[in-house]
């Protein structure tokens, strides 16, 4: 198929993108280690939205920074772009990992995804119950319905490896205690993070590089739709379950749109048709490295990808326009 051809969004904003991610990265990493993660939030909220209001999109936020009520910018429903164009589904988290950028850790990253519109699951702000692992694998080797042990035991047979040679990561919670006793068990590793679970999604794509083999738990439904755009880009297997334990969260999901609470969602209906991923590294991280102020520029280090072509790019862009950051 010839690269016009090729169905789905115009390639052109999968370099745009990076743009996007840049700004919010360099404004919250301004912040970084000041312990002060609103105001870090913030300056990468308010990057993104007038970086995003260039692009030539008629896109709705679906994934945002909350419910109108709470958020007055970047809320879910919002409009973004410059009203030509085509109309596309956006789910964004300016400052992945708030708390790690406000501690100046690793791995906090700015993100974006861009779909056809109702591409993109209209996830409600509940917890998500994620598994995930990188490409290469048979299909179906891991499944949110296996008791853990036999997911990694199905992980490491597949990759060829005693139990002892997985990792797997795992955000650092009390409500995590029995699937760190179960994982433990088996004989393999955990790396516990802090926050993060988007990078630690992705992490599953490079082990080689990261030393994450698997991902498992539960985070913020969100931050598994923009993994799942993330890994349907690069390749892999995700599912996740939303946790709607309460009547209200129930009801809230119903008004999305979602009519099975216990519903399984897999990687493709959480991020169908043409996809673009964008993040920048904020703090340095296993993938990607944070921003770098230097005296006369700034640096910064993305990887952009698009589900259609399958290319995963790195940019690393040196800014010398200050004025511009
Ligand atoms: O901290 P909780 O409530 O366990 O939520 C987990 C979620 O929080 C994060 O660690 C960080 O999210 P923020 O960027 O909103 O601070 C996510 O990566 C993760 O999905």
């Amino acid at each position: 198929m010839s690269k016009s051809s090729q169905a789905g969004l115009d390639r052109i904003l999968t370099l745009e993108l990076a743009r996007v991610t840049e700004r919010a990265a360099v404004a919250a990493a301004r912040l970084r280690g000041r312990g002060d993660e609103n105001a870090a939030d913030q300056a990468a909220v308010d990057a993104m939205r007038s970086e995003l209001n260039c692009l030539p999109i008629r896109g709705t936020v679906v994934i945002g920074e909350g419910e109108r009520d709470e958020a007055p910018m970047l809320y879910i429903g919002e409009e973004v772009g410059l009203g030509e164009g085509p109309e596309v589904d956006i789910a964004l988290d300016p400052l992945e990992g708030t708390t790690i950028c406000a501690k100046n850790l690793p791995n906090s990253l700015a993100v974006i995804a861009i779909a056809e519109r109702g591409s993109l699951l209209y996830a409600p702000d509940v917890y998500m119950e994620k598994i995930a692992i990188g490409p290469g694998y048979p299909a179906r080797i891991v499944s949110l319905d296996a008791p853990p042990a036999e997911n990694i035991h199905n992980l490491a047979r597949a990759k060829g490896v005693p139990v002892s040679e997985i990792t797997a990561c795992i955000l650092d919670r009390p409500r995590h205690a029995r699937l760190i006793e179960e994982v433990r068990a088996t004989g393999a590793a955990i790396r516990l993070i802090g926050d993060g679970d988007v990078a630690g999604v992705i992490h599953t794509t490079d082990p080689d590089n990261t030393g994450i083999d698997i991902y498992m738990g539960i985070g913020g439904a969100p931050e598994g739709v923009l993994a799942a755009a993330a890994l349907r880009c690069i390749g892999g297997q995700m599912q996740g379950r939303l946790q709607l334990n309460t009547e209200e969260k129930i009801a809230r999901a119903a008004k999305m749109g979602i009519e099975d609470p216990n519903k399984v969602y897999t990687m493709e209906e959480m991020a169908k048709g043409d996809v673009l991923f964008a993040a920048t590294g904020v703090t340095d991280g296993n993938m990607l490295q944070g921003v770098k102020f230097a005296r006369d520029y700034i640096e910064t280090h993305t990887i952009v990808m698009r589900s259609a072509s399958r290319t995963i790019r790195e940019i690393k862009a040196r800014h010398q326009d200050l004025e511009k950051f």
